[in-house]
């Protein structure tokens, strides 16, 4: 950890995430004592004295709040009411500041906005900028984003946050992958029959019609967060977990990345939910909720079928799906082995595929095989040995907080891969948009609508 006294500067102050992920992140962070001397200072249009903004810093932090740091940095709290798409606004908020880490808690067209601002500010020495997906809204509108930051910083200071990147489970994949002989042999195509990443929830819209109903499911999960760890996944082994490095070996392989087939009709799902009762709650159908526009078509539900193009993964499917309001949720990404090339005459009763769980949320590890169970010595059973991770010390938002702060962009997705991720799915998002799939339908608190690569278990 380093000790430079550093400001963070939170741009969007009053939001929901500032309030939901950024803040609790930071109050674990400062309980942990793993952050820098501190100063906060909250900034957004609504008129809040400095009182009303500690105050929900105060409910934002919880029991972290009373840590010495923590509570040091709530007392000293400042909040401005701005303008942040206006420069002589933002000159003002920056004014003194040190080491200003500037995080960017808006939407996407609004934090351009205050990028475009930014260029006419002097920015003190060491800024770091902290921008949240999705990062543009299309590959060419990540290139321009990332032409204008480069105006502002050297990339190294640019962090693009993926909280899924600060996720215990899904670093993990470097150490399972990695810092073992069981695995890394085996993950290639010759002995991986497919790969599913699925990030169902129980959580539906939850009151984020302004933001999700424009983004929909494949912006929201696929193109950011689960390339994210099929990047992990299929990445050859880095040298070091330097984040040239790091970063140089994830970026490859989403190069290597495309839809599965070309065929979007083929390798892509799109649905929304209906009304429907979840874990004891009515929901209504999306169309239905408050805010949200029916004729957009925004989907709540994403499957797509990839292919990681290259000597290990050639010919082995990758299927990306995530959806809201799904019972059962499952949060895990299922490697599904061959089978053995043929099981000798006289062992029976039991064919289930081999398979490597790795679960993020419960965070776990699992390997589901065949052995010769109790009872009858050669019939077959399925065995599953599995490890509970537990979570990891710091809320994901709190690991993304202690990199930026450390001026370390390992957990931050470099501004070619948020270029990748856009271009993978850009041939479902034409699909979709000239309507050659269709949006099915699915009731909450279902499993989904039904689909030919889905695994159940
Ligand atoms: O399970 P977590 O860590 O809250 O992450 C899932 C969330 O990730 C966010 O980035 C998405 O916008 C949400 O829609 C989603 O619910």
């Amino acid at each position: 950890m380093t000790n430079d006294a550093q400001t963070l500067l939170i741009l969007g102050a009053s939001g929901d995430l500032t309030a939901r992920l950024l803040l609790p992140g930071l109050g674990a962070l400062l309980a942990a004592g793993d952050a820098p001397p501190l100063t906060l200072v909250g900034a957004g249009m609504d008129e809040w004295d400095a009182d009303h903004w500690r105050k929900r810093v105060v409910d934002a932090f919880g029991d972290h709040g009373t840590a010495e740091q923590a509570a040091k940095v709530i007392e000293e709290s400042t909040y401005a009411q701005a303008d942040v798409t206006k420069a002589e606004d933002l000159r003002r908020l920056l004014d003194g500041a040190e080491r200003p880490v500037i995080f960017f808690a808006l939407p996407p067209a609004i934090t351009a906005k205050a990028c475009e601002a930014l260029t006419e500010v002097d920015l003190p020495e060491g800024t770091r900028l902290v921008l949240e997906k999705p990062f543009g809204t299309s590959a060419s509108s990540a290139a321009s984003l990332n032409r204008l930051l480069t105006r502002l910083v050297p990339e190294e200071q640019v962090h693009r946050v993926d909280h899924f990147l600060g996720k215990s489970t899904v670093l993990n994949i470097l150490g399972v992958r990695f810092a073992n002989r069981i695995f890394e042999p085996l993950l290639t195509s010759e002995h991986v029959e497919s790969v599913e990443i699925v990030f169902d929830e129980d959580l539906a819209l939850e009151g984020r019609a302004g933001y999700y109903d424009h983004a929909g499911a494949m912006s929201d999960m696929i193109q950011s967060h689960l390339l994210q760890i099929l990047a992990m996944l299929t990445m050859e082994a880095p040298l070091t977990l330097d984040p040239q490095e790091f970063r140089d070996k994830t970026s490859e392989a989403l190069r290597a990345t495309r839809l599965w087939g070309g065929d979007a009709k083929e390798s892509s799902v799109r649905a929304r939910y209906t009304a429907g009762e979840l874990n004891g709650r009515q929901l209504p159908a999306y169309a239905e909720e408050k805010g949200v526009d029916p004729s957009r078509e925004t989907e709540t539900l994403a499957e797509v079928t990839l292919a990681v193009d290259n000597w290990r993964w050639a010919g082995v499917p990758f299927t990306l799906r995530s959806g809201k309001a799904v019972a059962n949720s499952r949060k895990e990404a299922i490697i599904t082995f061959k089978a053995a090339p043929r099981v000798p005459g006289g062992l029976h009763g039991h064919d289930a595929p081999n398979r490597l769980r790795i679960g993020f949320g419960p965070d776990m590890l699992a390997l589901d095989f065949t052995v010769n169970g109790p009872g009858d010595p050669l019939e077959l059973d399925p065995v599953t040995w599995d490890v509970d991770f537990g979570p990891g010390d710091l809320p994901p938002y709190g690991e993304v907080l202690r990199g930026v702060f450390d001026n370390d962009p390992m957990l931050s997705v470099r501004g070619d891969a948020a270029e990748q991720c856009w271009r993978i799915v850009e041939p479902v998002a034409a699909a979709w948009r000239a309507g050659e799939v269709p949006l099915l339908e699915y009731p909450a608190g279902s499993a989904g609508p039904d689909s030919p690569t889905r695994t159940d278990g």
